[in-house]
């Protein structure tokens, strides 16, 4: 791209030597640069991108962008120099992709527990539909049944714009993108053109980041006003009417408001809900009618998400008629309340559940068809959210028999991390082993027929993170191993 139309967006910038004619790539990372590109140095939490200049310049920059001038050799590099990189980023690689967002559908989804499970339905219905459709989130990235790994539930601006321009080649007309907190603090999504914003709901979690509940909340609340107040083009905002902080983003936007829930009266209710092993039925009242819905997803947590996904997908001009043929064929989403096909006595769920509010929904959603002991076994990360270990565990406790252990222990011990959770427990029925294939073994070991074993935490993920090495780690293959010789099967 011709880099006088490109630098034309920015405004108020300074430039040091001659600037190159062209560029052919961008590049956060010095290590990925190749020749003709734009480096731009940004100030990371671990080090400072701008002491990354010259190795940029050596694999082959024409043209740095900084918050400040360095000592680099002009005659290889033009600088120019900007207020913020972060937002000059947001800019620049918008324009070098040509605004991508504003070619296609950009369903947004954010809240606390349910994002990868409303993402992925909304993915799932529309490729269902016929439509195509590209998903981005905690599981990487998805054009349309190519996979491709990511950093990040939302990953960094020239990620994303860059994926949606490849979307925009492969002529996919919606994107799917899962909002995280961090995301949107840190301007990831600056400049992405969102049509239907999506609120799951909003409990304890993060808080080493974002300090208070306030914080956290408003955090999310940038998703809502980043709709934009321009209604000539209609825009949506999908919300979680059961959910307290409903009110406070209802009025961050002058967009529609499409609610759901089930206590109030939302655009899309659920009642009459039949919780079954394997499926989950109820009646949904809609816009467009009354309907009996059949959804193999389960627990009530599950029926939350099917409305915002269903309500999402209305605002995008779906039938709800449609909406409900094709829902009943959806697959749960890997490792969320996934039950394990393996013919034992017994039965087990793989979930995701990491906060209080997860792990309470996830033990309720198999309380319907409890016939024995519920075992629930749990971990949480080290050198992460301290605040949230006791009330995890307090949750925990409406289980019979409670495991707590570890889900990446990083540098912390397992003493120090399972002893903080178990300051939580309310009852007595419970084991604390810090390392989570025997802890995983020992829920099997407990177990007698007819019971229900919850692994938590883990969910879709392979691998335990001890110190900062990633080792391979399926709570789902121990148990299945330890169950076959328990069980002579
Ligand atoms: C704390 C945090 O948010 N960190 C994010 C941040 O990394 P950082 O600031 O540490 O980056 P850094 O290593 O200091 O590097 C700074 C700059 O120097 C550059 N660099 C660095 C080294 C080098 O040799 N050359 C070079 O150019 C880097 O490319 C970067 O541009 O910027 C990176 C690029 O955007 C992110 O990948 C990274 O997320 C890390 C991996 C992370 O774990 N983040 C978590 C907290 C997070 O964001 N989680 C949410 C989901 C939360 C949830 O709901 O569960 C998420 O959206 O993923
Ligand atoms: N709507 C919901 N309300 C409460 N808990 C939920 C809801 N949906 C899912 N959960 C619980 O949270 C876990 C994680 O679900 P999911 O991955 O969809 O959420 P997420 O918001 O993407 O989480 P993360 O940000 O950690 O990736 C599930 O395994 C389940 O236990």
């Amino acid at each position: 791209m011709n880099t006088y139309e490109l630098l034309s967006c920015l405004k108020v910038k300074k430039v040091f030597g001659e600037l190159p004619k062209k560029i052919d790539h961008v590049y956060l990372d010095s290590r990925k640069v190749e020749s003709n590109s734009m480096f731009i140095c940004t100030r990371g939490f671990t080090v400072d991108g701008h002491d990354y200049a010259h190795n940029a310049i050596d694999n082959g920059a024409t043209l740095i962008i900084a918050e400040k001038q360095l000592d680099i050799d002009l005659s290889k590099a033009a600088l120019v120099v900007v207020k913020d990189s972060f937002k000059a980023m947001a800019q620049l690689v918008n324009r070098f992709y040509d605004y991508p967002s504003t070619k296609l559908n950009v369903f947004g989804v954010t809240g606390t527990n349910g994002k990868t499970t409303v993402t992925n339905l909304i993915h799932s219905i529309l490729r269902k539909d016929g439509q195509k459709s590209g998903l981005s989130g905690t599981i990487g990235f998805d054009l349309d049944g190519d996979q491709f790994p990511s950093e990040n539930t939302t990953c960094d601006n020239l990620t994303t714009q860059a994926m949606l321009h490849k979307a925009n080649e492969r002529d996919i007309n919606n994107m799917v993108l899962e909002v995280s907190s961090h995301g949107l603090v840190q301007g990831r999504l600056w400049g992405v053109d969102f049509d239907v914003v999506t609120f799951t709901n909003l409990s304890h979690d993060h808080l080493d980041f974002h300090e208070t509940m306030e914080h956290y909340g408003y955090a999310k609340g940038l998703l809502f006003s980043q709709l934009g107040e321009n209604l000539s083009k209609p825009k949506y905002l999908v919300l979680n009417q059961d959910d307290e902080w409903y009110e406070r983003y209802s009025n961050m936007s002058g967009h529609e408001v499409i609610s759901y829930g089930m206590e109030n009266n939302a655009d899309f209710k659920a009642e009459n809900i039949q919780y079954h092993q394997d499926l989950t039925l109820f009646t949904l009242h809609s816009p467009e009618g009354t309907y009996e819905v059949e959804t193999q997803l389960l627990g009530k947590f599950n029926v939350y998400n099917i409305l915002a996904a269903m309500a999402s997908l209305f605002a995008n001009g779906m039938t709800v008629e449609r909406l409900v043929e094709i829902v009943k064929d959806v697959a749960p989403v890997n490792g969320r309340m996934e039950k394990v096909d393996f013919d034992a006595p017994i039965s087990m769920y793989i979930d995701y559940a990491h906060t209080a509010d997860a792990i309470e929904k996830a033990i309720q959603s198999v309380l319907p068809f409890k016939k024995n002991k519920i075992i629930f076994l749990v971990g949480t990360g080290g050198n992460r959210d301290k605040t949230k270990r006791p009330i995890m565990a307090e949750k925990a406790s409406i289980a019979d028999y409670v495991i707590l252990t570890t889900d990446d222990p990083r540098y912390e011990s397992y003493d120090s991390i399972v002893n903080d959770l178990g300051k939580g427990m309310q009852h007595s029925n419970f084991a604390l082993i810090g390392d989570r294939e025997e802890a995983v073994k020992h829920a099997i070991d407990v177990s007698e027929p007819g019971d229900i074993i919850i692994f938590a935490g883990k969910g879709h993920e392979d691998y335990q993170i001890i110190e900062n090495t990633k080792y391979p780690h399926s709570d789902k293959e121990i148990a299945c191993k330890r169950c076959t010789e328990k069980y002579s099967l």
